[in-house]
């Protein structure tokens, strides 16, 4: 009895020390970060995303491009050839903070001079927070050639999501057009101006369908039966609930998102968990990334349609439409029922209500810091500089420079950009956000906006009507290097001594991409704590395009020794050694 007494404490002494061993080793593994490699080679091809044959440019012969999956803490590595014979390159990773790596973050003009033609880059960086975040060309509009995809960071391991799903999809919504980057930014730039217009598709990962029937479309590029122009279908499996994580990348539009007779709940926005709520459809503006889970709990006999409408503009493009599948019925087959039309484009008061309904998770709640050490009031307005259209902010149109800043004031480059900061306000008491400005001109400039290390900024986008009668536009932007508070939006005009009072302090999203509504405002807060040179800008590629951007510096003396890599331009050519 003694000795199988003293068996069995002994079996399960050495049954402890297996399971501390064990506990340890698994720790060890998941603490221990990888190293995501990836090797890109980017170039144009044919292709017919929406059955309309068109040069685009592609990631190892995809676009939307490979989805780079990674788990929080890892380092990425995305080796980048440009195969382009003749253009540019520039790829930035949107939401990432790059905390550490400002040089990485793939924005053209701002933190690297591009990558010429025949060359390759590398770029590296830490995904520092689980979510859902999209890459993209950062180099004039090369974006929406075709150039992007999206990123997926899962927690560590044994960390789980305050939600529960038993499948996990990614979608990106993006906007296309027929006409070459070149032609469209052509247009922009010229006396007289030629707008972009609407897009002639919307694609559903990379999925559209174009009406080849037009009698003034050429039947040799159009061909409705090209298997690339299949409309994406999704499968699910009757009962189950799919966590579908859904971006956009559009080049103009603001989209409505919706799978016909299904509910979404809203979890997660821009990588940040959301105080789930229940949608019909989903506004998702350029830029923006969102998870919402969906229940396959309808009739299991037939598909439903996925559908994506233009919102805010008076588009003439058609509905994106895919097929949400329900196994085991065809994947192709088409649902019965008519697609759904969507929210009228014009009503801005459902948009705001899903803007204003985005609260962090209780559980995750970052506090907002109380105060804030500096207001940049920021009025959006459309004009003219020299008579060309542009669009402004304070009436101050954004021009890039020819060497990055980021290298230009490490290496204390003073003269490479205009040094007259930009102003923090415009004359809120005189002017009429609600009509066309009497006098519509602005200037174009270069200069940044200096803020001091580890400070509060609050950033108020104040909406003003364009220089067309009755209109204001929606313009969703985008703030690199940082995620903000969303601290509130109103109609009108922002009033600094009453709208303060009503900002959320409670529980406050993160985001890093917000719309700014047709005559409203949006407030944002935050902390200038990441050293480097940060561009923040309307997401429409032909806005930014326009001069609607502008750009942040903070402890630029903390930003390490630069790669010699993104260095080669402007005045920046003496550094470079390769
Ligand atoms: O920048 C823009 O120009 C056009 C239009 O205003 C030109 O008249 C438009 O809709 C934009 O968003």
């Amino acid at each position: 009895m003694v000795e199988h007494n003293f068996h069995q404490q002994t079996h399960s002494l050495v049954k402890l020390v297996v399971l501390v061993c064990l506990l340890f080793l698994s720790a060890s593994i998941s603490v221990e970060a990888r190293i995501r490699h990836y090797q890109w080679e980017v170039k144009y091809e044919y292709k017919s995303p929406d059955c309309f044959k068109k040069l685009s440019i592609s990631i190892n012969g995809k676009t939307p491009g490979p989805t780079i999956v990674a788990q929080q803490g890892d380092t990425v590595v995305v080796e980048v050839k440009n195969s382009l014979l003749t253009e540019n390159l520039a790829i930035h990773w949107h939401g990432i903070r790059q905390i550490g790596t400002p040089w990485a973050d793939g924005t053209e003009g701002v933190t690297q001079c591009p990558i010429v033609p025949g060359d390759t880059f590398i770029y590296k960086f830490v995904v520092d927070r689980a979510g859902t975040y999209l890459y993209h060309a950062h180099y004039g509009m090369q974006r929406q050639a075709g150039l992007q995809g999206m990123m997926r960071v899962s927690l560590p391991d044994g960390v789980l999501e305050p939600f529960s799903y038993d499948h996990d999809r990614s979608i990106l919504l993006t906007d296309w057009y027929h006409k070459s980057t070149y032609e469209q930014a052509t247009g922009l730039a010229s006396l007289p101006f030629s707008w972009v217009g609407e897009p002639q598709s919307i694609l559903i990962h990379g999925r559209g369908r174009f009406n080849c029937s037009i009698p003034t479309i050429d039947p040799t590029l159009c061909n409705a039966t090209n298997p690339q122009c299949t409309p994406y279908s999704m499968t699910v499996v009757p009962g189950k609930t799919y966590r579908l994580r859904i971006g956009s990348l559009t080049a103009l539009s603001a989209l409505s998102f919706e799978i016909e007779g299904h509910n979404m709940t809203v979890v997660e926005a821009d990588g940040h968990y959301v105080e789930p709520f229940v949608v019909k459809n989903l506004f998702i503006y350029s830029g923006e990334t969102y998870s919402v889970l969906i229940k396959a709990d309808q009739d299991p006999t037939r598909n439903y349609w996925a559908s994506t409408k233009v919102v805010s503009r008076n588009s003439t493009t058609p509905n994106g439409l895919g097929i949400f599948n329900y196994y085991p019925n065809h994947p192709r087959r088409y649902p019965p029922t008519v697609p759904p039309s969507g929210p009228r484009w014009d009503d801005v008061a459902p948009r705001m209500a899903q803007s204003v309904a985005i609260k962090s998770h209780k559980d995750f709640i970052h506090a907002p810091p109380l105060t804030s050490d500096r207001v940049i009031v920021m009025l959006n307005t459309q004009n003219r500089v020299n008579g060309y259209v542009r669009w402004s902010v304070n009436n101050v149109s954004f021009n890039m420079p020819h060497t990055p800043y980021l290298i230009a004031l490490k290496h204390n480059l003073l003269h490479a950009f205009e040094q007259t900061p930009p102003p923090d306000n415009y004359d809120q008491k005189n002017y009429d956000i609600f009509n066309i400005a009497p006098n519509v001109n602005a200037t174009t400039s270069n200069s940044i906006y200096r803020l001091k290390f580890n400070t509060t900024v609050d950033i108020i986008l104040q909406n003003a009507n364009t220089m067309n009668l009755n209109n204001s536009e929606t313009h969703p932007w985008h703030l690199h290097g940082h995620d903000f508070w969303v601290m509130g939006y109103g109609n009108g005009k922002f009033n600094q001594s009453i709208d303060p009072k009503n900002y959320n302090f409670v529980n406050p999203i993160m985001k890093n991409t917000i719309p700014v509504h047709p005559y409203g405002w949006t407030a944002l807060r935050f902390r200038a704590d990441n050293p480097g040179v940060w561009a923040f800008h309307c997401h429409i590629e032909s806005h930014f395009f326009m001069g609607m951007g502008v750009v942040f510096e903070e402890g630029i003396e903390k930003v390490g020794k630069l790669p010699t890599s993104i260095m080669g331009c402007g005045e920046s050519k003496r550094f470079h050694r390769p």
